[in-house]
């Protein structure tokens, strides 16, 4: 029998992010053909192939499913007092993450899968395909261990948060002994990459690299919360250690920018076989009232950015990619195009994740999604609008049409 094939056609302008088949890697009047859970032709819609089935986009815009790189969905309770305290003037501080860590240990294992199924839910229903989410409101070796079993029955990618803050109660030293040996052995088979907390109130520069260098002694990527409250060392300590990305990235000087920059420059030095993505988080950025982080200043700086949802009950109760790109593009000063990129393509870059969802630690794994070319994961977005420009033209309008995820629709 031979295998059903969609012909998704009408397409009025096609984001594919891939250079080689348009300039600006955008086709109008396209096609796209799926098989399985492939995309096996992209072109224009007149040449098509013909195929089992047929679905007329009637001139909207197709895109790639959004892939959200960073989010902390295994999680119980709410903090809407926090943020009420905070919209009336108290600044955020990473001692409320206790608050969620005391509700998740609180809850079962049944409650902690619903949470996250109904939020992944959301998330696909807005357009999101690809989805990272991390541990770090456990905070012991048997409710981190549980979150990221619980994480890895619903997301793409999962990493280990152990370094979020010390517990309540806990002595700063031994903590970090705990998470970098028991909790991360633990936890080790279950994740593909480890992140750290480096900010005052969380974990220090000394302690960073610490957590840094004992995933990297298992062979795991890693990932920092870095530079997100105030100035601080997190960027330098994930260049230096050839993380993946540096994720919040809000208060950056020039010496920042630069070391993100040279890791991504064919003339730069080091160890590292590719560079540290920028991720930022813009919908945080608003909940927590920081300033921006400067997404156009590392864009022209020739850094690789991705831009995240961050979803967690305290700083980004959201899952939004649709805002989150609205925001970067109306308040960070990036061109529509070049926020949908980092939304799709920039996430994709940061999970580093091959076609077997396996994350290469280094980094050099072709991601399997992120673009609309043939061999891609058939992840597509489609919009109930004629381009990818009315995403900031329309702000907080419901533009998603339809979803497909891995040749699936979802939505
Ligand atoms: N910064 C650290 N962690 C989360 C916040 C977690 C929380 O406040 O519950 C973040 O990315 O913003
Ligand atoms: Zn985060």
């Amino acid at each position: 029998m031979s295998p059903t094939s969609l012909l998704i056609d009408r397409i009025g302008e096609l984001t594919t992010n891939d250079e080689t088949l348009a300039a600006g890697g955008r086709l109008r009047d396209a096609a796209v053909v799926v098989e399985h859970d492939r995309i096996v032709w992209v072109g224009p819609a007149e040449r098509a192939p013909a195929t089992d089935e047929r679905f007329d986009a009637a001139g909207r815009a197709l895109l790639p499913g959004w892939v959200d790189s960073h989010t902390h969905l295994v999680f119980a309770g709410d903090r809407t007092a926090e943020f009420e305290a905070r919209m009336a003037g108290e600044a955020y501080a990473a001692g409320g993450i206790n608050v969620t860590v005391e509700a998740t240990r609180a809850a079962t294992d049944a409650a902690l899968d619903a949470n996250l199924r109904r939020l992944v839910g959301e998330a696909r229903r807005g357009g999101t395909t690809t989805i990272e989410t991390k541990t770090g409101y456990g905070l012991t070796v048997a409710d981190e261990l549980r979150a990221a079993r619980i994480a890895g029955a619903h997301a793409d990618a999962v990493t280990f948060l152990g370094a979020h803050v010390v517990p309540a109660g806990s002595d700063p030293a031994a903590y970090l002994d705990l998470v970098t040996g028991e909790m991360l052995d633990a936890v080790a088979p279950h994740v593909s990459a480890v992140d750290v907390f480096c900010e005052r109130g969380a974990f220090d520069a000394a302690g960073t690299a610490r957590v840094l260098a004992a995933a990297q002694a298992r062979g795991l990527a890693t990932r920092v919360h870095g530079n997100q409250l105030g100035h601080g060392p997190g960027v330098q300590l994930a260049v230096a250690h050839g993380s993946l990305s540096v994720d919040h990235v809000g208060f950056l000087d020039d010496t920042d920018i630069a070391a993100l920059a040279d890791s991504w420059s064919p003339r730069r030095g080091g160890s590292a076989p590719r560079g540290t993505v920028a991720t930022v988080l813009p919908a945080c950025d608003l909940s927590t009232r920081m300033p921006l982080a400067p997404a156009r200043a590392l864009l022209d700086a020739g850094v690789e950015v991705a831009i995240a949802s961050n979803g967690n009950p305290g700083t980004s109760y959201t899952s939004s990619m649709a805002f989150c790109v609205a925001t970067a593009v109306l308040q960070m000063g990036l061109t529509v195009q070049e926020a949908v990129r980092a939304a799709t393509l920039g996430g994709a870059i940061a999970l580093a994740m091959d076609e077997d969802g396996w994350t290469d630690p280094r980094g050099l794994a072709q991601p399997a999604v992120g673009r609309i070319r043939v061999g891609a994961r058939a992840d597509l977005h489609l919009l109930d609008a004629p381009s990818i420009t009315h995403l900031a033209y329309r702000p907080g309008m419901p533009l998603t049409a339809a979803v497909w995820r891995a040749g699936g629709r979802v939505a």
